[in-house]
């Protein structure tokens, strides 16, 4: 990205910068994307600013224009603007090439020169972080921004115990559920409150894929050595996404002696997983059986009522406030999951924000209209039969044949069940599609999947699984 050169060059151009961009760019961007940045030096008349990681490289790109205006509003004598990781930037010594912060010996050196940097670059109080944390983990994932419901509750009780013990409550901590259902935001939180205790420990925040990627890396440029120490020189790793893993025998392999090496010397491990340790297919038997040895806790998708406490508590970190009605309405219609629920939210505010309406149940109405379209749209029953046959390894037109073998018949009763739950069939219509089965029969299937998902914990995650898929 190049700028035209202009007036004097002063340290603090980039929280300058920052300022001006705050008033242009509306406040979940800002916070997301520029807030966690910093000054990082400048060489001639190149800026250079550190991004946490690599997700953040984007910036430059989609908002050079705004970062251009700025920059010549302000009058500042800078030509290009770069975007370091710490990996990548010069002015931090003492992080390490493989991306990992120093080892606790030179963490306090390490910290001294970040509080060093942060008051001679006088950044304003929101800019103000703390580096070796904001460089894995998301500010927003904090206990305090986490909504409590029937289906999270337990999950969230463990990880505070974590929080609060590292190491002695529970470890490993294995958090499972489906797609955007709070995982990481919990697992994160767990890093914040322990570094909010005890702001010299070393915590570690990687998804099974960079830790892959980055264990390739080091195989490949002979630097298994401080992959090791990075990994094996903290004191609470939270690893994410560990179905990433699956067949992947030498990171399994690696990820097995770190798991050891932490836990022999009582450091807490954190894992989330989209499934529980014993569906992780292709993973090593000696594996999954450690990922049980501590506690294993599920995240279901929440009800309505934490649906609707989800949007008004990050409606008010947005300063705007949301009607109970407008909160039931989105509540209601958005059924996926609660990345999708803030989705909605966002488009929300910024629809009445550019048309300068206020949040009123019509314009949401007319504002989300499409976007609960696609989520609504017509399930069908040849749908489910698809999802269900293939959840189950089956032929779709084994749902529909004259065999009453417990292995059919289960299957058959959860897709007629989804059929009743998930589209406006009748139970007749319903039966017709199953091979041309009476509706009493339609309905004792489903009354019998009613209640057993109540009880059977293992059956109840599939179908909410299948729901997933299927919506
Ligand atoms: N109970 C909750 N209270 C507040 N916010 C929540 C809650 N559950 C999820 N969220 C928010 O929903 C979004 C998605 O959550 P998160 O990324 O933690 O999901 P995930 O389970 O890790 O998903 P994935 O499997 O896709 O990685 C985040 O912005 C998170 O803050």
């Amino acid at each position: 990205m190049s700028f035209a050169p202009t007036a004097t060059v002063v340290l603090n151009h980039w929280v300058r910068i920052l300022e001006a961009l705050q008033k242009k760019v509306n406040r979940q961007s800002y916070d997301t994307w520029f807030k966690p940045t910093r000054f990082s030096h400048i060489n001639g008349k190149t800026l250079y600013v550190r991004i946490p990681s690599t997700e953040f490289q984007h910036v430059g790109d989609r908002y050079e224009n705004l970062i251009m205006e700025a920059i010549d509003n302000l009058g500042l004598e800078v030509e290009k603007v770069l975007f370091v990781t710490p990996q990548e930037d010069p002015s931090l010594p003492k992080v390490r090439e493989d991306g990992g912060f120093a080892p606790q010996p030179d963490r306090s050196l390490t910290n001294a020169r970040n509080n060093n940097a942060r008051q001679s670059t006088n950044l304003p109080e929101q800019s103000r972080f703390d580096w070796n944390t904001a460089a894995q983990l998301n500010p927003r994932y904090v206990f305090d921004g986490f909504v409590i419901g029937s289906g999270n509750q337990f999950a969230h009780a463990a990880a505070l115990a974590v929080a609060e013990r590292p190491s002695k409550a529970y470890n490993p901590l294995f958090l499972y559920g489906g797609v955007g259902m709070g995982k990481t935001h919990l697992m994160q939180a767990i890093g914040h409150e322990v570094k909010r205790r005890n702001p010299h420990a070393a915590i570690s925040y990687v998804s099974g894929e960079k830790f892959t990627n980055e264990m390739i890396n080091s195989v490949r440029y002979d630097k298994m050595t401080s992959f090791r120490d990075k990994y094996r020189n903290v004191d609470v790793l939270l690893i994410d996404d560990i179905q990433f893993l699956a067949g992947k025998e030498r990171t399994q392999e690696e990820f097995f002696h770190t798991f050891n090496a932490l836990h022999e010397s009582m450091k807490q491990i954190v894992i989330a997983s989209d499934r529980p340790p014993k569906e992780l297919a292709d993973f090593e038997d000696r594996l999954r059986s450690r990922f049980e040895w501590g506690l294993i806790a599920d995240i279901q998708p929440p009800d309505l009522e934490t649906k609707v406490a989800i949007l008004q508590k990050k409606a008010e970190s947005e300063h705007t406030p949301l009607p109970t009605d407008v909160a039931l309405f989105i509540a209601s219609n958005v059924r996926t999951n609660v990345r999708e629920l803030e989705g909605a939210l966002v488009r929300l505010i910024a629809w009445c924000s550019l048309h300068g309406v206020e949040i009123t149940l019509p314009t949401a109405q007319q504002c989300l209209k499409q976007f609960i379209d696609t989520q609504v749209r017509k399930i069908t029953i040849e749908a489910i039969q698809r999802a269900v046959a293939e959840q189950f390894g089956m032929r779709v037109a084994e749902l529909k044949q004259k065999n009453n073998s417990r292995q059919i018949v289960v299957p058959r009763q959860i897709a007629m069940y989804l059929a009743k739950q998930m589209t406006e069939a009748s139970l007749p219509e319903i039966g017709r599609q199953f091979g041309g089965k009476h509706h009493t029969t339609v309905m004792h299937s489903i009354a019998k999947i009613d209640e057993q998902r109540r009880t059977d914990k293992d059956l109840n995650r599939t179908i909410n699984k299948l729901m997933e898929t299927l919506n």
